[in-house]
């Protein structure tokens, strides 16, 4: 159960994930019109606090729509919401464009992925045991 709380009345709750899919809608929880300027970035209000599961996280991550055809993408590439987090949860919207974006009330502006997350204790060592890639990365093995 993903436990939701409006903060304003105004604020839509996103529909239940249909099988099959990962993502719920967030929107744009606005009294009126807000513009992204060219290159800038504008926080949005969800309208939304959570009660997400111990053990899961909240990504907040670009619907492809918005990014790919608008340039329209979380500023932070993706948001972490943190089990704990009670507060309202943002999008940070960077316009990518030259042009300024304008997000009506209500815009469904990012989608937001449960997903299970490890938190291991941290140990610190000196040998961190061998691998056949070793250290080999960044295009080590070609394109
Ligand atoms: O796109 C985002 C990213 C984060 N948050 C909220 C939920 C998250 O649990 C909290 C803290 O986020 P994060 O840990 O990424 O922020 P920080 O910059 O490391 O600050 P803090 O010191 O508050 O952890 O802010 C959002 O509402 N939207």
């Amino acid at each position: 159960m993903l436990k939701l709380k409006r903060l304003r009345p105004s604020a839509r709750i996103p529909a239940n994930a249909t099988p099959g899919s990962a993502g719920y809608d967030l929107c744009a929880d606005l009294d009126s019109p807000v513009t992204i300027p060219a290159r800038r970035t504008v926080k949005i209000p969800t309208g939304l606090a959570m009660a997400i599961e111990p053990g899961y996280a909240g990504f907040v991550f670009a619907r492809s729509g918005l990014g790919i055809k608008h340039g329209i993408v979380p500023a932070n590439c993706v948001g972490v919401i943190d089990s704990d987090y009670r507060g309202e949860v943002i999008v940070g919207l960077y316009n990518h464009t030259d042009e300024p974006f304008v997000v009506e009330p209500g815009d469904r502006i990012a989608q937001l992925v449960l997903l299970p997350v490890h938190t291991p204790e941290i140990e610190e060592c000196a040998e961190l045991g061998e691998t056949s890639r070793g250290e080999g990365g960044f295009g080590s093995t070609g394109r």
